[in-house]
């Protein structure tokens, strides 16, 4: 089992719960890194006393050295201190839980060094896919699925015999805050409103996605590239619970699913144990207490963000950066206020249609496109 491990984005909910996960596996952790919340990353380095703490902005950096100066903490800052983190070389597995694209170069940093990757920063795979896989299979490193749709995709797949035996993959979706809703009853929802997930307790920028339902247009694209899948073997239901996390179907027609309670501690176990299982600290799954589970199709006519990573997959290469840049801008743009929550589908498929796509032959195409897709919705709103 891994031993050591390194954390970007340890402060955040996927991190927090990834600390406690390895509390209670007793690994040692190597790295964890903040964007700027220097309070918690201080109690994390006090408690775990990784040997490397990275906070990304720089004055917050030179201000949390001041703060742990007492500690044998090494302090780093930028996208520098990222890789730093991602590389380390006590580090057996690198779990990244930071949120955005910025995840990208780190994840490719990590994999380059050999270190096997426990992945919750989605929009790394969405934007690098290609990146990432083949430089999965150039140096022989494995990476595990911490999404939970996808940990429950992955660990149904463990009673696979052949891959021709697969006939799809079928993703649940909560259906968000909003589900039922149409275009007409969206159109003055609040940030407070988006923010009130069904079932999971995350971070704002997924919960927000998920609100919208890019969540499920980015998993779809995740999907995709973790279990090498076209998109018309792909199928989405809306199943309102979180009970079922994902399913695969073969070609007999017999179903296989994941179950358990909505909490991501048992994905970012088993990405960290596998293929072993230990105890967790989370709650048996009772299904007498939920009595009911429900399943609906997605309605794409009212969430144009599922309809607009669709179309990104169709046209391939840089579109899918572009649909994930356009949408990181958009979503924190909705949390601040600037634009309304229909908005968000709007500007994503403006952006794919308006922004310019390439082939992608090296990271820099999609960093390019991802700057692109950026400043395209900076300008439309402005
Ligand atoms: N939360 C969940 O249950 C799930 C999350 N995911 C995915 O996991 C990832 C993390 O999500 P979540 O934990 O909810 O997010 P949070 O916002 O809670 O945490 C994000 C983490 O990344 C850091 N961070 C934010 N921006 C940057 C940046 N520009 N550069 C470097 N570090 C940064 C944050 O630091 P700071 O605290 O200082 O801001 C924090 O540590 C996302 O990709 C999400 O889609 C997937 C499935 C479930
Ligand atoms: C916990 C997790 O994996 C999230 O991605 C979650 O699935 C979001 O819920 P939605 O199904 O509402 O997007
Ligand atoms: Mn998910």
């Amino acid at each position: 089992m891994v031993k050591n491990i390194s954390i970007l984005g340890s402060t955040g909910s996927i991190g927090t719960q990834a600390l406690d996960v390895s509390r209670k596996l007793n690994l040692n952790i190597s790295a964890i890194t903040a964007y700027s919340n220097i309070d918690i990353l201080e109690q994390q380095v006090r408690e775990f006393k990784p040997s490397l703490a990275v906070v990304f902005c720089e004055d917050k950096a030179k201000e949390f050295k001041t703060k742990i100066a007492d500690t044998n903490t090494k302090v780093l800052s930028g996208m520098d201190g990222l890789i730093e983190a991602a590389t380390i070389s006590s580090a057996d597995m690198v779990l990244n839980s930071v949120v955005g694209m910025v995840g990208l170069t780190p994840t490719l940093a990590a994999i380059n060094a050999h270190k096997d990757i426990a992945l919750a920063n989605k929009e790394t795979l969405v934007a690098g896919g290609s990146l990432v896989m083949d430089a999965l299979k150039k140096n022989n490193v494995n990476m595990y699925p911490v999404d939970s749709e996808h940990s429950a995709i992955f660990q149904c797949l463990q009673g696979m015999n052949q891959k021709k035996e697969l006939k799809k993959l079928i993703l649940t979706a909560s259906g968000g805050p909003f589900f039922g809703k149409k275009i007409d009853d969206l159109k003055d929802v609040t940030v407070k409103d988006a923010l009130n997930h069904p079932n999971w307790s995350m971070g704002a920028k997924i919960t927000i996605d998920s609100a919208s339902m890019m969540n499920k247009g980015l998993e779809i694209i995740e999907a995709s590239w973790l279990f090498d899948m076209p998109q018309d073997k792909i199928d989405v239901v809306v199943h309102r619970e979180s009970i079922i996390h994902s399913m695969i179907e073969f070609v007999d027609n017999s179903v296989i699913a994941q179950l358990g309670l909505p909490d991501m501690r048992i994905p970012i176990q088993y990405a960290i144990t596998y293929p072993n299982r230990y105890e967790s600290p989370v709650k048996e799954l009772d299904l007498t207490e939920i009595s009911n589970l429900s399943f609906y199709k997605p309605d794409y006519d009212t969430f144009k963000c599922l309809r607009a990573c669709k179309k990104a997959i169709e046209i391939g290469g840089t579109a899918l950066a572009i649909a994930n840049g356009a949408n990181e801008v958009a979503n924190k743009m909705f949390r601040d206020g600037k634009i309304k929550f229909l908005e968000i589908g709007d500007l994503v498929y403006d952006a794919l249609n308006n922004v310019e796509v390439q082939e992608i032959k090296r990271v820099e195409d999609v960093l390019s496109a991802d700057k692109s897709a950026r400043q395209y919705v900076l300008d439309s709103v402005k």
